[in-house]
């Protein structure tokens, strides 16, 4: 793809016939149109913008050293002011913003005015260029700037459409009032025109998939951490955040509690009321635990067919008992028939709970075992109860 957009721009280079900038300028103009295209997924970061930057300026000083031979002596003052003196110092002073706290706050602005500002110190150099040697200075730099701040720095639409606007005014008052292009006027005005449009509609459909590919993702995310018949997370989903659970209970000296909990022979409650129904009761489950568990910080996950899992933080290990007592309270006021199986009269479950500092003895992984064989107890105790495995 790469060697398509380099083959297509040289051959427009050699069509235009344009000298002062060279090729140079027309393969970085393929390379800021590549680039932007195989990046148009992510969004760009501070230290991202820094180095872009870096790279600008570096590039604007390669420039100098291949226009400075093909412009005349009289010119190079004007041509090294215009660079050296306004142009690089600008990029200098937003490479200093972005040390800002809230430059990421401020960056579409930054960018819009600080590139309309070399833009602007370019038409002037041409103006000069052309009032006092009649030289016709290339119109290529609106361009490369233009394709630089919307694709490669990433500016929005909206600062692009400003910046867009307010450089076509500027160039079109300046070819229609000065004849710096002569006969070809009408030709750069176009072409000026065109390039600028079509950067504007490559941001706009850059944005646009953007904000689609974000809405996907964040579906995407929900599919993959929740599960769908309950709306509370997964097993994957608990293990992920129970790991982070665990490094913060180290570090603040907290208990975490796990309670397993199981619904008692859901087996009959499926063979006798069907599937759907037994669904109803899973569903039910869940929540039970999310009114039992209403913390932000507690951890609510299905870790299995008709089995859950709950994690809570705590500074003592006190009061992890109500709350398994109270999830067994809620399915007796409940009152859900379970007759037809061989279990009691009504649905309820079996807790297994586990509680600990954690430490280098006392893992995730150790505290839901524990919490598991506990589960087993209260199972074999005749279920409906709870079982707490930190005072076996
Ligand atoms: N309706 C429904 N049933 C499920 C789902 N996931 C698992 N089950 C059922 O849950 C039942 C679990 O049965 P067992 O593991 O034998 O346990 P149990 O009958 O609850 O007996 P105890 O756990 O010993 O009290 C099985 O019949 C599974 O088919 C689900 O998503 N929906």
């Amino acid at each position: 793809m790469l060697k398509t957009v380099v083959n297509h721009y040289c051959n427009l280079s050699l069509a235009k016939n344009n000298v002062l900038t060279g090729d140079l300028f027309r393969l970085l103009e393929c390379l800021v149109i590549t680039q932007s295209q195989l990046n148009s997924s992510s969004s760009i970061s501070i230290k991202q913008i820094r180095i872009l930057l870096v790279v600008a300026s570096l590039f604007m000083m390669s420039f100098m050293a291949a226009d400075l031979p093909l412009l005349p002596e009289q010119l190079h003052h004007d041509y090294l002011l215009s660079r050296l003196g306004f142009q690089l110092p600008i990029m200098f002073v937003v490479f200093g913003l972005t040390y800002a706290p809230f430059y990421s706050k401020i960056h579409d602005q930054v960018l819009w005015m600080s590139v309309l500002l070399i833009t602007y110190a370019n038409y002037w150099l041409t103006i000069v260029c052309w009032l006092k040697m009649q030289f016709s200075f290339p119109y290529e730099g609106v361009l490369l700037y233009a394709l630089f701040a919307t694709f490669i720095m990433r500016m929005s639409f909206k600062y692009s459409l400003i910046y867009v606007g307010c450089s076509v005014v500027g160039f079109t008052l300046m070819v229609t009032i000065l004849p710096i292009y002569g006969e070809f006027t009408a030709v750069k005005l176009g072409f000026v025109m065109f390039g600028l449009a079509t950067a504007l509609l490559g941001v706009h459909q850059i944005e646009k998939t953007f904000k689609k590919l974000k809405i996907v993702n964040s579906k995407l995310t929900i599919l993959s951490e929740i599960d769908q018949l309950t709306g509370i997370y997964n097993r994957g989903t608990f293990e992920a955040k129970f790991f982070d659970m665990i490094k913060f209970a180290k570090r603040t000296n907290s208990y975490i509690c796990v309670f397993i909990i199981d619904l008692d022979n859901f087996k009959d409650y499926n063979d006798g009321y069907g599937h759907l129904q037994g669904d109803e009761v899973i569903k039910l489950q869940a929540d039970i635990l999310n009114r039992v568990f209403n913390r932000e910080s507690d951890l609510i996950a299905r870790y299995g067919g008709e089995e859950f899992v709950v994690a809570c933080i705590n500074q003592d290990d006190l009061h992890f008992e109500n709350l398994a007592q109270s999830i067994i309270h809620h399915w007796q006021e409940e009152k859900v028939p379970h007759g037809k199986g061989k279990g009691g009269d009504f649905v309820c479950c079996s807790i297994g709970v586990y509680a600990s500092k954690a430490n280098r003895y006392n893992n995730g992984k150790i505290m839901i075992e524990q919490a598991d064989k506990a589960l087993y107890r209260a199972k074999a105790q005749g279920r409906g109860r709870f079982v707490n495995g930190s005072k076996i």
